[in-house]
């Protein structure tokens, strides 16, 4: 069922998969949702990276481009501006994987060369010459599931079965991956909340989500302060949304998860390892 090689080699920096790994985000953006202006020069982004890591984050996602609801895209020669020094200087200091959040192949280029050993993709290599790329890198990608565009994709996303939709997509993206020369144990899942989904989609995925483990993959799992998060909650301030992301979280490692894609590490850190302690008990014995 679950992929029994627990563990990714992300461009000679081992992530194992033997538990829940948290993935803690670095966007060097002037807009993400509820970071956005916060670490948008490289200096505030690689001291943020640092602080993740004495946090606990066993890898850095690096992003360049915010992709909320309604967000704009980003030139290219801006997006590598962004991004390509904060991942040189911080591959440097510290020993985690560090993932690059981009669909552009020439970013994913850009980010490897510059010491990123991962590719996270919200578009699931859908743009030209991103399967090329990807597999010419040979680092892990994340393949996500998104319907509609981040511009639009929020305004009336609709279902027949969103489970079954969703898994398809997947399935289908993991062919075309390999399709492409990327190894199957190169790749991994994402269900993509908050992409194209209502609140009733995420928490539909997020109770159905050890249906995807059939998919033999890692699944990684991305919730921290989003919309859905806050409407469930009344915390309309995303900064507020810890308590109901950890949650959510929690759940998704309980399902299956093995990345959790987060902006608060620290309290992440902590509530996995109360989840491990309780985890690691045990089952009584059946005579
Ligand atoms: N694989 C994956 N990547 C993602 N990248 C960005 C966001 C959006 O969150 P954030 O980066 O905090 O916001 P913004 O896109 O506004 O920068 N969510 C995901 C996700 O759920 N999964």
């Amino acid at each position: 069922m679950f992929d029994t090689s627990p563990q990714l080699d992300c461009g000679g920096r081992v992530l194992r998969l033997d538990r829940p790994r948290v993935m803690g985000i670095v966007n060097v953006t002037p807009d993400s949702f509820s970071d956005g202006g916060a670490h948008d020069t490289v200096e505030a982004a690689v001291a943020h990276g640092l602080q993740l890591v004495a946090d606990g984050a066993d890898l850095l996602d690096i992003g360049g481009e915010s992709t909320r609801p309604g967000s704009a895209p980003v030139p290219l020669e801006e997006e590598l501006r962004r991004v390509v020094p904060v991942i040189e200087q911080l591959a440097r200091q510290v020993t985690v994987p560090i993932s690059i959040d981009t669909f552009k192949p020439e970013v994913m280029r850009a980010a490897v060369a510059a010491g990123a050993g991962m590719i996270n993709d919200i578009h699931a290599l859908r743009q030209d010459g991103a399967p090329a790329a990807a597999a010419e890198l040979g680092v892990p990608v994340v393949l996500m599931h998104m319907q509609g565009e981040p511009g639009s994709m929020q305004d009336t996303p609709h279902y027949d079965d969103v489970v079954a939709e969703v898994h398809r997509f997947l399935a289908d993206r993991i062919f075309s991956a390999e399709m492409a020369g990327i190894a199957k144990k190169n790749l991994v899942i994402d269900l993509g909340f908050g992409f194209g989904k209502t609140t009733d989609h995420n928490m539909i995925l997020l109770a159905r989500s050890e249906r995807f483990l059939e998919l033999g993959l890692p699944m990684l799992a991305g919730m921290s302060r989003k919309r859905s998060i806050g409407e469930l909650t009344g915390r309309d301030v995303p900064r507020e949304r810890v308590a109901g992301s950890v949650a959510a979280h929690l759940i998704a490692a309980q399902r299956g998860a093995r990345i959790l894609r987060v902006h608060d590490v620290a309290a992440t850190v902590d509530a996995l390892k109360v989840w491990a302690a309780v985890d690691a008990v045990p089952m009584p014995r059946v005579d």
